[in-house]
């Protein structure tokens, strides 16, 4: 098939089940795919890049919400936002008596090197406005609260990955669940929700899966998902 598109896919509550383990069917899929495979993730770039390289597949990686883009083959290793304000917001917010709600050993911010993601168990209202102070915005994946520039994006991660692989942002096919995926969706040419995607991403999806998590991603790239 000549036809196929490059993909560009979420990985939590996509490549993902209920629990957040990746679906072992996906990982067939992901190394067969006939045209590159870009992963964009909230995560921190050890995941991703770690997923690609267990998967088998060459690292294509947006990473932080589009903080970080990662191409191997072109030596391309990207950073925008302003990691300075973002960790200034974790200070004022664990300053005023609230907590980032990890581990002691942080290994959710620990590599993070353009936003500070927040556990979703934390109050969000006072996030918002400290991040607000600092020029940032708070997005809501639902896995963590991200704080990030408001100029970053995973779907800019997506243009910069398309320009340096030679590939029009519109040949991609998008894959994904929730408001961080929405700017991938409005560059990519077709975008699908996952059934269990927020409203945010429902809204923006060319097409919603009937199935959920993994089950919706194996049906949106229209793979036997047996
Ligand atoms: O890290 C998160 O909060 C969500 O990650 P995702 O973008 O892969 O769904
Ligand atoms: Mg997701």
């Amino acid at each position: 098939m000549t036809d196929v598109p490059p993909l560009a896919v979420d990985i939590d509550g996509t490549l993902t089940d209920g629990q957040g383990a990746i679906d072992h069917r996906t990982l067939p899929v992901l190394r067969e795919w006939p045209a590159p495979v870009v992963v964009a993730t909230g995560k921190s770039l050890p995941y991703p890049i770690g997923l690609c390289h267990f998967v088998g597949i060459e690292g294509r990686v947006i990473a932080e919400n589009g903080g970080v883009v990662a191409l191997a083959e072109t030596d391309t290793l990207r950073f925008e936002g302003d990691r300075e304000a973002a960790a200034a917001v974790a200070d004022a917010y664990v300053e005023a008596g609230y907590s980032l709600g990890w581990r002691e050993i942080d290994f959710v911010n620990r590599w993070r090197e353009t936003e500070i993601a927040v556990a979703r168990d934390q109050p969000l209202a006072p996030l918002e406005s400290i991040a607000a102070e600092h020029g940032l915005e708070v997005v809501d994946t639902g896995y963590a609260y991200h704080v990030k520039s408001p100029d970053v994006s995973k779907g800019r991660g997506l243009e910069v990955v398309a320009g340096e692989l030679g590939v029009d942002p519109e040949a991609f096919l998008a894959v994904g669940d929730s408001e961080n995926d929405v700017s991938t969706f409005d560059v990519a040419g077709e975008a699908v929700a996952v059934a269990n995607a927020d409203d945010a991403a429902l809204a923006a999806a060319d097409r919603v899966t009937d199935s959920n998590y993994a089950d919706g991603f194996l049906e949106a790239i229209g793979a036997d998902s047996r």
